[in-house]
């Protein structure tokens, strides 16, 4: 459930209506719902109930400082893979006590800052790094508190590109070393091991891979404990689908109860989540205006000013986003149109055939654009980013600013 609703045939964010909102800001734009960030947020921690849990929302789907600041107000802790998204989360008043640190690259430089700020804990991905968290800590007279991300081999059925807990893939290191690198950790005199990690794929709609992950990893901390190392925290990553087009994930609670049928017998594990997608993707929208409609040999096109530098999730994986119409009550034609940016590339598309009743001069939504929107734009073809509003009931926030002709040079500089 979200609240981007239809009002009169017209779209509306909560209580603002979106055609307002790109006349006053202009497009591309995104539009995100501040009760949609929370609700979903919610979700996820009202079905862990009573069970020792944390929702680290994971900073890379949205790493807006309005989207953080509305969920660290809700006390949400948050999974970081960089010294960037540290640095955003202190910005926006996360408490770095609630932080989880993942990447398969940290550098000396981020693990300091991390090691500075008291973050929760450090989700270790390969023997290399231990030594590396080690030194760094004890250079600095620090024990750093570690988890180890443990690759199940499960297969998450999802995109192969966004698919991490296969043994192929770099995340993670194998169960099959597991222990022997858990011991290796233990005996490092600078680190505390505090916890243990995993994160399988993105956009999984079924909770069985989640779920067989989890009992491969709680047999390990059997084993683990039988040697002498006890696991405080267990963090089972994000992952968890949306629909975009007629996937059926779970929903939060549904797949947080499928868990805790395998935690209600450990109450003293606490359990950690990180959620990107399932939070962010349907609380936010691309706005964009259709410049012209041009009749091809074969295919109609709706040429719009948003393009794959704006919302890259079609080009990269051919990922389907709903895309409508902003007002329904003009009557135009309706007919079957790729939907397409300004760039110079066969891939800037942002939907392929698609029924539309639209002339030049429209709006249309693209949907499901919260997540692994804004975060992946470029200036590809010098064209400035896109502003990014925050509805809030009746009030729109401006929390980015669009990006000016001059900012495409920032930092740049010509030789004589
Ligand atoms: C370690 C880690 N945690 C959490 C996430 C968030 O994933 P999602 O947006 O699918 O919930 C990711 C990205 O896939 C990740 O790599
Ligand atoms: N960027 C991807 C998800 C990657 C998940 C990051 N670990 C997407 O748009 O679906």
């Amino acid at each position: 459930m979200d609240f981007f609703q239809y009002q009169n045939q017209r779209l509306f964010a909560e209580q603002c209506d979106v055609t307002e909102l790109a006349r006053q800001h202009g497009t591309p734009l995104y539009v995100y719902s501040r009760a949609t960030i929370e609700r979903h947020w919610h979700a996820f921690d009202r079905a862990a109930g009573k069970h020792p849990h944390l929702v680290c929302y994971a900073v890379k789907a949205n790493s807006n400082l309005g989207v953080l600041s509305v969920l660290a107000k809700l006390g949400s802790g948050f999974d970081i893979v960089s010294g960037g998204e540290l640095a955003r989360v202190l910005e926006a008043g996360g408490d770095p006590a609630k932080v989880v640190f993942s990447g398969v690259g940290k550098t000396r430089e981020e693990i300091g800052e991390a090691l500075d700020a008291n973050i929760l804990c450090f989700n270790v991905e390969s023997e290399a790094e231990l030594a590396r968290i080690d030194e760094v800590a004890g250079a600095r007279g620090k024990q750093a508190p570690i988890s180890i991300r443990i690759n199940p081999d499960v297969d998450a059925k999802t995109h192969p590109y966004i698919s991490t807990g296969l043994k192929a893939n770099k995340f993670g290191v194998a169960r099959d070393h597991a222990v022997r690198i858990y011991q290796l950790a233990a005996s490092y005199p600078n680190l505390d091991v505090v916890g243990m990690d995993c994160h399988i794929g993105s956009q999984l709609t079924d909770s069985t891979p989640f779920v067989d992950a989890l009992d491969r990893l709680l047999a390990l901390i059997d084993e683990l404990a039988e040697q002498g190392i006890h696991i405080r925290h267990l963090d089972v990553g994000g992952g968890l689908g949306v629909n975009y087009r007629e996937e059926t994930p779970p929903h939060p609670d549904q797949y947080v109860e499928a868990l805790m049928t395998r935690m209600a017998q450990r109450p003293d594990l606490t359990l950690i989540f990180e959620p990107g997608r399932a939070i962010m993707a349907n609380a936010g929208i691309l706005l964009t205006e259709v410049e012209f409609l041009k009749e091809g040999e074969e295919k109609n096109f709706a040429i719009v000013d948003a393009a794959m530098n704006d919302l890259l999730r079609p080009a990269l994986y051919s990922a389907w986003q709903r895309i409508i119409e902003v007002d329904q009550s003009l009557q135009r034609t309706h007919r079957i149109y790729d939907v397409v940016g300004p760039v110079c590339e066969t891939g800037d598309f942002l939907g392929k055939d698609r029924e539309l009743g639209i002339q030049a001069g429209d709006l249309l939504a693209v949907r499901s654009a919260g997540a692994y929107g804004f975060v992946m734009a470029s200036n590809y073809n010098s064209r400035p980013r896109a502003a990014e509003i925050l509805v809030d009931g009746e009030r729109a926030f401006l929390v980015r600013e669009r990006e000016k002709r001059q900012d495409l040079w920032k930092g740049e500089h010509k030789v004589s």
